[in-house]
C-alpha cells in the first residue's frame, strides 16, 4: 500500500525553472529528451573550457537507451577520446563559499550516507536554479525524465514481484518524502541571498530528479578526491557495457596540480561503434534502481534469500534429504553458525544465489554443517573451505549432495514466490506496455532465468558428483 501511496506523489521530472510546463507528467517521454528544448553543443563547450575532446567522436540518439557518444571513425587503441579539466567536472563541496551554500550544507547533512547521489544532486539543483550557471550547458544536456523505478506507478513496482528491489524503491520514496519536508522547513524563512536554489520551489519531485541524474551519471573516483562522487560532463554520456571499449583514468601531473580525468580508448574504436564504459560489476537490482535499465543475462545479478531454519527444513524435505535439523542446530553446529553470522543476535541473514560465487559462501558452508553428523571431521576444516564451493564436497559427497539438493529446493521456492510465470511475463511484453512496465516484466523475468540458471549448474554439480561417486564404488 505504501508503494502506490509514495510513488504517485514523485514525478519524473524536476518541475523547476524550465520544467514547468511539465509539471504532473510521470510518463516517460523518449529517453534522449533533454531539459532544454535546444540545449547549447556540449562538445563545444568541453573545448571552449579547456577539455579535450577526440575530433573523430560525436553525439548520437541510441534510441531505446538515450544520448550516447559514437565514433565517427575508426579511433587506434590508447587514443584520448575526453579530457576534462578539473573545474568542469561537478562535485559537491564542502566548504560554504557562498551565502546559499550554508543552507544547502544544512540539507545536505539530512542525506543519509548511502544516498550520496541525493547530497549531490543538491548542488545540481542549486546550479540548474543559478541564473547563467557556469554548468547550465552541461545541465541543460541532462535528460528530462528518467525511468527509475522511483517514478514509477505503484502498480508498476508491484509488477516487479521481488520483495527487496521494492523494499529498497519504497524506501527511496519514503525518503524522497520527508526529505521534501525537512528541506521546505530550512528553506521557509531565508531570504532570497540566502536561499540555495535562488528562491526556486523544491519538492519531492526536483529532488527525486535530481537523485536519479546523479545516480544515473556520476562516477566515483579515487585519488586525491578519494572516492568522491563527480558528474563527469560529456564522459557521462557513455553508455554502459560489461565489455567496455573505453575507460576512465585520472591524471595529475607535477607541473599541473590539477587533476584531470581522461575517458581513454581501451580497444580500437570501430567507425559508428559506440563507445562504452563499465559502470561496474552491478547486480540488476542496482542497475534498475540507480540507472532505470536491466541488463539481460547479467552474470553479477543475485538472487536475495533469508536464511531461514523453517524454510530450510522445508526445503531439504522436498529435497528428500533425511532428517534435516536445521531448527535445532547441536552446540557445535550452532558456533559454526555465530562464526558465520548466522546464528545469534546481531546475524546477517541475508544469503544470495548466483554472481561469480554462484552459491553464497556462509550458506553453503551452514549446509554443509548441518548435513554432516560427525564434528571432528567438520573441524578438520576451516571457515574458507567450509564457505568455498569450488572445493570439490570437503565433507563427503553424500553431504554435498544433500546440501546442493536443498540449495535447489530452495531455488523451486524462491521461483514458486513469483505471482507469474515466464511464459505470462513473455506475453505481456509482446502487448502494448508502457516503459515502466517493460522495465518491470524485463526485470523480474531475469531475476527468474537467474534462478532457473543457478538450478541448472547447481544440478550438473550434483549429476558430476553421483558419476564421480559410481566411479569410485567401482
Ligand atoms: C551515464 S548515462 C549515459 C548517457 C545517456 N544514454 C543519456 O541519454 O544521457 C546512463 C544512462 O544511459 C542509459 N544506458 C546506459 N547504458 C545502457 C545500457 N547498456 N542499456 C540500457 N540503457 C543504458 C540509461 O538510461 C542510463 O541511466
Amino acid at each position: 500500500m505504501a508503494t502506490s501511496v509514495v510513488s504517485k506523489m514523485l514525478t519524473a521530472t524536476a518541475g523547476m525553472a524550465t520544467a514547468a510546463s511539465l509539471a504532473g507528467c510521470r510518463t516517460m517521454t523518449c529517453s534522449a529528451s533533454r531539459i532544454a528544448p535546444q540545449p547549447p553543443d556540449l562538445i563545444r563547450w568541453v573545448r571552449r573550457e579547456g577539455g579535450f575532446v577526440n575530433p573523430k567522436l560525436k553525439i548520437s540518439d541510441s534510441g531505446a537507451h538515450g544520448l550516447c557518444v559514437v565514433a565517427a571513425e575508426d579511433i587506434p587503441e590508447g587514443s584520448d577520446l575526453i579530457s576534462l579539466p578539473s573545474h568542469l567536472p561537478l562535485r559537491f563541496k564542502k566548504s560554504p563559499e557562498s551565502d546559499g551554500d550554508s543552507a544547502l550544507m544544512e540539507i545536505a547533512l539530512r542525506v543519509p550516507e548511502e544516498l550520496w547521489a541525493m547530497k549531490l544532486g543538491l548542488r545540481l539543483l542549486q546550479e540548474r536554479a543559478a541564473v547563467g550557471s557556469f554548468w547550465w550547458p552541461y545541465i541543460s544536456n541532462l535528460p528530462e525524465t528518467f525511468s527509475l523505478p522511483i517514478f514509477f506507478s505503484g502498480e508498476d513496482i508491484k509488477n516487479i514481484q521481488y520483495a527487496p528491489l521494492i523494499h529498497q524503491v519504497n524506501k527511496r520514496c519514503r525518503f524522497l518524502l520527508e526529505f521534501e519536508k525537512a528541506v521546505k522547513l530550512i528553506l521557509e524563512n531565508l531570504t532570497l541571498k540566502d536561499h540555495p536554489f535562488g528562491g526556486q520551489d523544491v519538492n519531492s519531485s526536483s529532488l527525486g530528479w535530481a537523485m536519479a541524474s546523479v545516480s544515473s551519471r556520476a562516477f566515483r573516483l579515487h585519488g586525491t578526491h578519494s572516492d568522491t562522487p563527480m558528474l563527469l560532463p560529456l564522459i557521462d554520456m557513455c553508455n554502459h557495457s560489461f565489455h567496455p571499449n573505453a575507460r576512465i583514468v585520472q591524471e595529475q601531473d607535477a607541473s599541473n596540480p590539477n587533476m584531470l580525468v581522461k575517458a581513454m580508448a581501451e580497444h580500437r574504436i570501430e567507425q559508428n561503434a559506440l563507445v562504452m564504459l563499465n559502470y561496474g560489476l552491478l547486480s540488476n537490482d542496482l542497475f534498475l534502481l540507480d540507472y532505470g535499465f536491466v541488463v539481460p543475462s547479467n552474470p553479477y545479478d543475485l538472487i536475495e534469500l533469508k536464511y531461514d531454519n523453517g524454510l530450510l527444513d522445508v526445503a531439504s524435505m522436498a529435497a528428500g534429504v533425511s532428517s534435516p535439523s536445521f531448527s535445532s542446530p547441536a552446540q557445535w553446529q550452532q558456533e559454526i553458525l555465530c562464526q558465520l553470522n548466522l546464528f545469534g543476535s546481531g546475524a546477517d541473514l541475508k544469503v544470495t544465489l548466483g554472481g561469480a560465487e554462484l552459491v553464497d559462501g556462509r550458506l553453503i558452508a551452514a549446509l554443509r554443517v548441518l548435513l554432516a553428523n560427525d564434528e571432528a571431521e567438520v573441524q578438520k576444516y576451516n571457515l574458507n573451505t567450509l564457505m568455498s564451493l569450488s572445493e570439490k564436497a570437503p565433507l563427503g559427497v553424500s553431504v554435498e549432495t544433500s546440501a546442493l539438493r536443498t540449495v535447489v529446493a530452495l531455488c523451486v521456492v524462491a521461483l514458486e514466490h513469483f505471482p507469474t510465470k515466464i511464459m505470462q511475463d513473455e506475453s505481456v511484453l509482446k502487448g502494448a506496455v508502457s516503459s515502466s512496465m517493460e522495465l518491470a516484466v524485463r526485470f523480474r523475468m531475469q531475476k527468474k532465468l537467474k534462478i532457473i540458471d543457478v538450478m541448472r549448474k547447481l544440478t550438473q554439480r550434483i549429476r558430476l558428483l553421483a558419476e564421480e561417486k559410481s566411479v569410485t564404488q567401482c
